[in-house]
């Protein structure tokens, strides 16, 4: 017999014997997840005896995460955004810090929902849906498409539109960058992979062995993505329209340097809560 309290502590010592950090977090959140409980819920249901079938379930979760697979793929879903999202094997894990580049444009996509009445918006190489989903649901006059390379992350995006009862303001398209886009759009977003492909083999092996090497490798400099849009974003923005990409902490001025090469300026830059540089908004320079 084996109550909540005491799989929590065998979870937590095992993660701490194989030098997981935050081990006491990590144990508390994966039961949690697993049983479908508040993180108050596992401190104050501690008595609470578990079933031989929750057993084999945690048994088999805490055995994937010593094996360094992250807590949020084991169970499925993350937050983003005060929003759960669905994550599957070719989406990336949104990260908090995504957050930053969500929050900088949706005072622009109030305005244009208060001259126009609504706004469209591209989320180039969308994931789960995270950015897309997170304006949606701040802004109900706006609407907009997903794209991504990947047919997995448009079914898992798509998914998350459904659940989140975005699904009639959503859309995805499966294309490389702006090649299969034909429309118009009056914001821009992405976060394209920016890592650079040399350092991807010494990143974590929660990072490096379970999140699509699509989402992180940015090519020989980590830029090659934010070439090839700057190349075609003109095209598919409105005159007075704004592209806002997410950036590495040490890109913002390689980022600036390309877009500024093509037809647009700086309108905006944006911090994460760490202080590095997280979040670049660019318009067109001819408006
Ligand atoms: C860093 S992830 C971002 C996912 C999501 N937007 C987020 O912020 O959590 C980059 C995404 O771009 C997609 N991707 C990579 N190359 C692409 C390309 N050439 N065209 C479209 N999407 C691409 C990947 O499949 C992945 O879903």
């Amino acid at each position: 017999m084996t109550t909540l309290a005491a799989a929590v502590m065998e979870a937590r010592s095992r993660f701490s014997e194989a030098e997981l950090a935050d081990a006491g977090i990590e144990a508390r959140l994966l039961l949690a997840g697993l049983l479908k409980l508040s993180p108050t819920e596992v401190f104050v249901g501690g008595d609470r005896v578990l079933t031989e079938e929750e057993e084999a379930l945690i048994e088999v979760a805490i055995g994937r995460r010593l094996k360094r697979e992250p807590v949020h793929r084991i169970l499925g879903s993350r937050e983003f955004h005060g929003m759960d999202l669905l994550i599957s094997r070719e989406t990336l894990e949104p990260r908090p810090d995504t957050e930053v580049l969500v929050d900088a444009m949706i005072p622009h996509l109030r305005r244009i929902v208060m001259d126009k009445g609504s706004a469209r918006i591209l989320d180039l190489g969308t994931g789960t849906g995270a950015i897309l989903l997170a304006l949606l649901k701040e802004i109900p006059a706006a609407s907009g498409v997903g794209t991504d390379i990947s047919e997995d992350a448009l079914a898992t995006a798509q998914r998350n539109a459904e659940r989140l009862g975005l699904g009639d303001r959503f859309g995805t398209l499966r294309s490389r960058w702006f090649d299969n886009v034909s429309e118009r759009f009056d914001i821009i977003v992405s976060n394209p992979p920016y890592i650079r492909s040399d350092v991807i083999p010494r990143l974590d092996p929660e990072v490096r062995n379970f999140d699509p090497l699509a989402a992180l490798d940015g090519g020989p400099d980590g830029l090659y993505p934010y070439r090839d849009i700057a190349a075609d974003a003109a095209r598919f923005l409105e005159p007075e329209g704004l592209i806002g990409v997410e950036i590495g902490f040490d890109q913002q001025l390689a980022v600036t340097e390309i877009f500024t090469s093509a037809e647009f300026i700086v309108a905006q830059a944006e911090r994460d809560y760490g202080g590095n540089d997280r979040a670049l908004i660019f318009k067109l320079r001819n408006r």
